[in-house]
């Protein structure tokens, strides 16, 4: 049986994925799931977009999680007369904090944060684009703030502005994110990411604001300031999903430190079970270019050899020349990754005290999975919990999900090593349930007969969390799950 990708991959929508056939074929090249950025766009194109992910979805036969990201506080500067200029190092460069700045120019734009001359000072070096463009302070003629370019480079429209060092941005969750979180749940998405989320308040508030709006989606926290990295624990915590944002994260802290932290936030998201993604610039030359650097070939494989559940695109498939190609290049590039760096399943940093008994059985799973050797995990699910916790150690066997709820399978789509499959196991018991979804993989090619099965359930299939049942199975003639007796 050939590998399969475990590791997920989030492709940004945009411009450029709006093009006929783009979609499909993004989905065709294994996009798991799609990205809605709320800070480009208004709400009728992000609803467009949303409608577009499942109507391909549906040609394609697959089903592809949303994910809507809130802006948060980021300040952006405004558009420009042509949409994008060519800077250059030396020359003076304008930022006007002004509802009638005009259409940007070679020489000034304006900026959307009116307060931003009050919270800036002359010999501040601002970073745009995340770092890509630098602009030093030299002066303050309110609403006027006058820079010299530092760099060579391009500049387009609302591109994010921040300074080196942090300090500029505000409270998470604005007024706009607040009516965005409705405007998410309106679209039915499956996950939510709060933008540069300070505590677990603020993935508290988010989440009762979701869950207010009708939402039942996962909430993402990005880790992407200097207060979330202090609060990293409970942040981790309150979230469903971690993203390690490293466009303004490498701006806030410093670019230096992203390695250790980028290793630091995905082992700790593991340990307290949660799901993460790695982000930004991960294939940033194929905006522009058909092939990879070899350093950002290197980039993805060592976010895959760090445990990363997904890795993200951005620019490279929303504005970008080549958006098809860097989604093969980064499925291949995972794949290669996990064939070459075997998994070794870590019990040492699993949790002692467990709380809960889906975790229990998920563990028990995972040790009798890496000891006696099996072909993989089938697991029923109502919500997922149980793939989640199964997925956290990394083993190499694949885990088999069932559930019959579809937002659930979606939200799956964002776990390593995890595949979902619809089942409806009502009424069922738990044999039935083996028998059946056993036979299902049988039929997809994905088990065969005389392999070993570690199957996960719990005696009423209808109940969340309820798993606290493990057989030992072997697949037996035609198809049929019966009791190991032997190791
Ligand atoms: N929906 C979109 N419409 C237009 N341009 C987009 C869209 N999404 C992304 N882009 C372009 O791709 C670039 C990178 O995408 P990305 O989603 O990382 O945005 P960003 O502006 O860096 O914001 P954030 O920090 O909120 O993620 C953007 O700066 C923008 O030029
Ligand atoms: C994704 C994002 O917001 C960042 O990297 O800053
Ligand atoms: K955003
Ligand atoms: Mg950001």
């Amino acid at each position: 049986m050939n590998h399969r990708r475990r590791t997920r991959i989030l492709a940004t929508l945009g411009p450029a994925t709006d093009a006929p056939g783009v979609l499909d074929a993004l989905l065709h090249a294994g996009v798991d799931v799609v990205r809605l950025n709320f800070s480009h766009g208004d709400p009728a194109s992000q609803k467009a977009r949303a409608q577009a992910v499942r109507e391909a979805a549906a040609r394609v036969g697959t089903e592809i999680g949303i994910l809507a990201d809130l802006p948060g506080p980021k300040i952006r500067i405004e558009r420009f007369a042509e949409g994008r200029v060519q800077l250059r190092a030396g020359e003076r460069f304008d930022l006007v904090a002004s509802d009638d700045a005009g259409p940007g120019t070679v020489h000034q734009v304006g900026v959307s944060y009116l307060g931003l001359p009050d919270d800036l000072n002359a010999g501040d070096v601002l970073l745009l684009d995340d770092g890509l463009m630098q602009l030093r302070v030299e002066s303050i003629e309110a609403p006027r703030i006058v820079t010299t370019v530092l760099n060579d480079g391009a500049l387009s429209d609302r591109k994010g502005l921040n300074r080196l060092g942090g300090g500029l941005s505000l409270g998470a969750l604005t007024e706009h994110d607040r009516a965005l979180i409705k405007v998410a749940a309106e679209l039915d998405v499956d996950f939510i990411a709060v933008s540069f989320c300070r505590n677990a308040a603020d993935m508290e508030e988010a989440r009762a604001l979701a869950r207010a709006a009708g939402s039942d989606a996962a909430l993402v926290s990005k880790i992407e300031r200097a207060e979330a990295i202090e609060n990293l624990g409970e942040i981790i915590d309150a979230s469903d999903v971690v993203m390690v944002a490293r466009g303004d994260l490498g701006v806030e802290i410093g670019d230096a430190e992203l390695p250790g932290l980028q290793k630091k936030i995905i082992r700790e998201s593991l340990a307290r079970d949660r799901v993460v993604i790695t982000a930004t610039q991960m294939l940033q030359s194929m905006v522009e270019s058909p092939i990879p650097t070899r350093a950002e070939v290197l980039d993805v494989a060592n976010a895959v050899i760090d445990g990363t559940d997904a890795v993200m695109l951005s620019a490279e498939t929303a504005a970008g020349n080549f958006p098809l190609r860097a989604v093969e290049a980064m499925a291949r590039i995972c794949l290669g990754a996990e064939r070459q760096f075997n998994q070794d399943t870590n019990f040492e940093q699993a949790q002692r005290n467990l709380q809960r008994a889906d975790q229990a059985i998920a563990m028990a799973a995972m040790f009798l999975t890496e000891h006696i050797g099996v072909r993989a995990i089938v697991a029923m699910t109502e919500s997922g919990g149980t793939a989640r916790f199964l997925s956290r150690f990394r083993s190499n066997a694949p885990i088999y999900a069932f559930s019959r709820h579809p937002g659930a399978r979606r939200r799956m789509r964002l776990m390593r090593d995890v595949f979902a499959f619809d089942y409806d196991s009502r009424g069922q018991t738990p044999r039935d349930a083996a028998r059946g979804s056993i036979q299902q993989l049988v039929e997809a090619g994905m088990l065969a007969c005389g392999d070993r099965v570690v199957f996960t359930s719990g005696e009423h299939m209808e109940t969340h969390g309820a798993t606290n049942t493990l057989r030992l199975l072997r697949v037996g003639d035609e198809g049929r799950a019966e009791g190991l007796g032997e190791l």
